[in-house]
């Protein structure tokens, strides 16, 4: 009877194929919630436009990883843990120096990241410390890795952290050797807190399915930068600038939209799995965005992009199509004068804070995951021998 439960459950014809998992869960967690057709997203129960307005990405991401927001002890240990772990070691840059310039941050930030793992013990991973060590080193040392790459591959020497600077302004003098102006800072500091977490999106999925084999952090890291690196994910903020310029201006995106819908091509920046509203990061970025233009003057790519959205809204609005969070994060990027390359590195820097989440949560009820396919290959074939098949 047993046996016969079995064989049913592994019958072909009893299996319901969900191409990309499409609203099939595949775990429970306390982390992320997002309510796609209101346009809600909370971070453990928080709304995402409140931490932004009053959280910092360090503090956010400890509210990420250990569930509740922390005490200001709590807070001052990690932020100093983080302050002393951000320089990388000589063979981490002299490894760094051994890619090619021409290479993608992308890739070099995987390498990098997976690098840890021949440094620090891999089989402790059950214990608290490690946990928090490995959680410190990879919020600290991963900036610097994507500032360090940005400068070798210019031929320089990549420059020390600066212990005085918090977190965010850090990273940006790493990056471009200037004390970066507060408003810039924080603007920064911003994104990153609205880039830290989205539940079960496919970096974050790729991260849970590496820690459930119990590899170690890094490893768990390393595959999700690997994944987030594509263009239907975090790769896609760079090819929004790539759309905007190629439609030059805000008068031709009409055109654009509609010959590219024809040909059935997808607009980077726009749809989404879970949003069929617009994406209630999008339009805080739209705020940065518009906050550094009043600022620091504005960019002539914006007015493409707003044209871009009204346009789109007749075409695509009613079938749940709308900005997603990488149609606007490039405008404010360019802005504070990163590189379009990078885009997505700093996306990275941001989301290592939800793949650690996920990884401690993947760890605390863990069951290797192991789907199952169906198959539609041939079924048993008769060997034929190499002479054979020269014959034909
Ligand atoms: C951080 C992030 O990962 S946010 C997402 C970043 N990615 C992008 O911006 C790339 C562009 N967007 C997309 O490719 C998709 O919307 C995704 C990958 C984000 C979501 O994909 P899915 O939920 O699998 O939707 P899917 O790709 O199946 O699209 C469903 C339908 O909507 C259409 N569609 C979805 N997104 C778009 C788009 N951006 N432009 C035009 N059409 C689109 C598809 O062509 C498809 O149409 P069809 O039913 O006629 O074939
Ligand atoms: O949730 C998703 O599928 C993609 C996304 O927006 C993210 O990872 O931030």
């Amino acid at each position: 009877m047993e046996q016969k439960a079995i064989d049913n459950q592994n019958d072909p014809c009893n299996m319901v194929l969900k191409p990309g998992l499409e609203g099939v869960p595949v775990t429970q967690s306390a982390i992320c919630d997002i309510n796609g057709l209101k346009g809600e997203l909370k971070y453990r129960g928080y709304s995402i436009a409140e931490l932004a307005a009053k959280s910092s990405f360090l503090e956010t991401t400890y509210l990420l990883i250990w569930g509740d927001l922390p005490s200001s002890k709590q807070l001052r240990e990690f932020e100093d843990a983080i302050q002393m772990h951000r320089r990388l070691s000589f063979r981490v840059r002299d490894m760094m120096k051994c890619f090619p310039a021409t290479g993608h941050p992308m890739d070099a930030l995987q390498s990098s990241a997976a690098s840890l793992g021949l440094f620090y013990s891999r089989r402790a991973i059950d214990n608290p410390q490690y946990i928090y060590d490995a959680v410190v080193r990879l919020i600290a040392k991963i900036p610097t890795m994507v500032a360090a790459f940005q400068l070798i591959r210019k031929g320089q020497d990549p420059i020390q952290p600066r212990d005085d600077l918090p977190y965010s302004a850090n990273f940006l003098y790493m990056l471009t050797e200037r004390e970066p102006d507060p408003l810039a800072a924080r603007v920064f500091d911003r994104c990153l807190i609205l880039h830290a977490e989205h539940s079960l999106n496919a970096s974050t999925f790729s991260a849970r399915v590496t820690a459930s084999t119990l590899t170690d952090p890094y490893a768990v890291v390393a595959s999700a930068v690997g994944t987030l690196a594509g263009p239907l994910h975090g790769g896609a903020n760079e090819d929004v600038i790539a759309m905007l310029e190629e439609i030059g201006a805000p008068e031709n995106a009409r055109n654009y939209l509609k010959q590219a819908i024809d040909q059935k091509s997808k607009i980077m920046g726009f749809g989404h799995r879970e949003y069929k509203v617009k994406d209630p990061r999008a339009t805080l970025l739209q705020g940065f965005a518009e906050d550094l233009f009043a600022r620091f003057g504005k960019d002539e790519m914006y007015d493409v992009a707003r044209s871009v959205e009204e346009e789109a809204s007749p075409l695509l609005g009613p079938r749940g199509i709308y900005p997603n969070v990488d149609f606007y994060s490039g405008l404010v990027y360019r802005k504070l004068g990163i590189p379009r390359d990078l885009f997505t590195p700093i996306f990275a820097i941001s989301r290592v804070a939800g793949w650690l989440a996920h990884w401690r949560e993947q760890l605390s009820a863990n069951r290797i995951f192991r789907p199952t396919q169906i198959y539609t290959g041939k079924k048993t074939r008769a060997w034929c021998a190499l002479e054979e098949r020269n014959k034909n």
